[in-house]
């Protein structure tokens, strides 16, 4: 029987930097979790060109868009860690390559395959190849779950690229069913419409995670119970270093929301790095993801760390009128004082801190906006974030039980995913 996949495993995996491999999975390769637990595999697969190293260096190394331009072609399947939390693995195979056999992978392991196809260019011959393709992951694992990603849409108009996206479908729905009609009716294909240029990559991204993530629902049920106990219109469970949201509540949710709340993430996260201290950055501790990627990813960098020793530590308050998405008053720092639950950490952090007890802050933000409403971010753990609006008034009329209730929340997230509470609530 195939291994279930696991999450949230307490002992966090360092995002690899693309290291050259190829071949089934191994203890050594890093496919499987220091307890011995399969990690979930996602394949990246798609023509040369198609936009794949594009998605993981702007979505999980923190590039800008426009610096893709210069990124070297791909000459070997690479692997990544890309999800800190979630341990998840990403393989980036060579363009041109959608015959996984041919670089020794099997589909077997693989929960989910992400094929990128260049919405600007003619799609008739990867068309016939991704089928092949689909036909033999399927019939190696029913399982496995296609997610296929019409990219580079940015500059089309939203009629042509619905008419691309319809035409992709019937094509490949044709394909499938040419070869056999009871498997073209079983399978999992889900679709995309993608860009590195705009939130689009981030939004399909969180969808294709959260199907592989089995306490999706326990999740939505407990933003469902934050929301209507707080009067938030919409929260989300950020991954907090690659904008991912891997859960979100119920309630329908427009593309403005999740941009909004995105950017207040990107702007905690510039804020909390102004204020890191280095003197005081805690050594990277044994299963602290966040603390060993600092230095190495730039957005995901420290950003909790940092809370530890914002000025928050001493009891000061900055307040900045910086926009974020339209705010109209004064934004807390990320660690607002009195606002961040303490963490203690017994560390040895040299010098004069060595055997003292340091004290972090799990930092905590919020905005209000113009219409009113307050936009606020709570750090879950190192890795993850809540981040939900408020509507007008609720968090200055009840900023105390908003407080409790995201504290309990937190809690359950952290039991759900196995963690362990590491930092005292309340
Ligand atoms: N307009 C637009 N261009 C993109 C987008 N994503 C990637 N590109 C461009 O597409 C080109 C190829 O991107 P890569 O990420 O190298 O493509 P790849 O699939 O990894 O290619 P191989 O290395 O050959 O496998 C680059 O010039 C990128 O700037 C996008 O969303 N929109």
């Amino acid at each position: 029987m195939q291994p279930q996949p696991t999450y949230g495993t307490a002992q966090m995996v360092s995002p690899a930097q693309g290291s050259p491999v190829a071949g089934p999975s191994t203890q050594q390769d890093g496919t499987v979790d220091g307890k011995g637990r399969r990690l979930p595999r996602v394949l990246l697969m798609g023509p040369r060109s198609g936009g794949k190293s594009s998605i993981r260096k702007v979505v999980f190394e923190g590039m800008a868009p426009n610096d893709t331009l210069f990124i070297e072609k791909t000459n070997k399947s690479s692997s990544d860690d890309i999800n800190s939390f979630l341990s998840m693995r990403m393989w980036d195979l060579p363009g041109g390559q959608l015959d996984p056999e041919q670089l020794n992978l099997s589909f077997e392991d693989t929960d989910a395959v992400i094929f990128v196809l260049d919405a600007q260019s003619t799609l008739h011959d990867v068309i016939r190849k991704l089928s092949v393709t689909m036909h033999k992951a399927y019939t190696a694992n029913p399982g496995i779950q296609f997610e296929i990603f019409l990219h580079k849409v940015d500059g089309m108009s939203e009629d042509y690229r619905l008419d691309t996206l319809q035409n992709l479908r019937d094509r490949l729905t044709e394909e499938l069913f040419d070869m056999s009609p009871e498997l073209e009716s079983n399978m999992n294909v889900f679709y995309h419409l993608t860009s590195v240029f705009d939130t689009s990559i981030y939004e399909a991204l969180s969808k294709v995670i959260q199907k592989l993530i089995p306490e999706q629902a326990m999740l939505e049920r407990l933003l469902d119970l934050l929301c209507q106990q707080c009067s938030m219109d919409k929260a989300f469970i950020f991954e907090t270093a690659s904008k991912i949201y891997i859960a979100t509540d119920s309630a329908p949710l427009d593309n403005q929301t999740y941009v909004i709340c995105a950017d207040y993430l990107d702007l905690v996260g510039d804020f909390a790095q102004l204020y890191e201290t280095p003197a005081l950055s805690l050594p990277p501790a044994q299963g602290d993801t966040s603390l060993s990627r600092a230095g190495t990813l730039s957005r995901s960098t420290g950003r909790d760390v940092s809370s530890s020793s914002t000025p928050s530590a001493t009891g000061s308050r900055r307040e900045s009128s910086t926009a974020a998405s339209k705010p109209s008053s004064a934004i807390s720092s990320p660690a607002k004082a009195g606002a961040g639950r303490p963490v203690s950490v017994a560390s040895s952090v040299g010098g004069g801190l060595e055997g003292k007890r340091v004290t972090r802050r799990l930092p905590h933000s919020k905005v209000r906006l113009g219409t009113g409403a307050t936009i606020a971010q709570w750090s879950i753990n190192e890795n993850l974030s809540l981040v939900a609006l408020l509507r007008p008034h609720t968090q200055d009329q009840h900023s105390a039980m908003i407080d409790y209730n995201v504290a309990t929340f937190r809690q359950a997230v952290l039991a759900i995913f196995g963690v362990g509470v590491s930092a005292p609530i309340g």
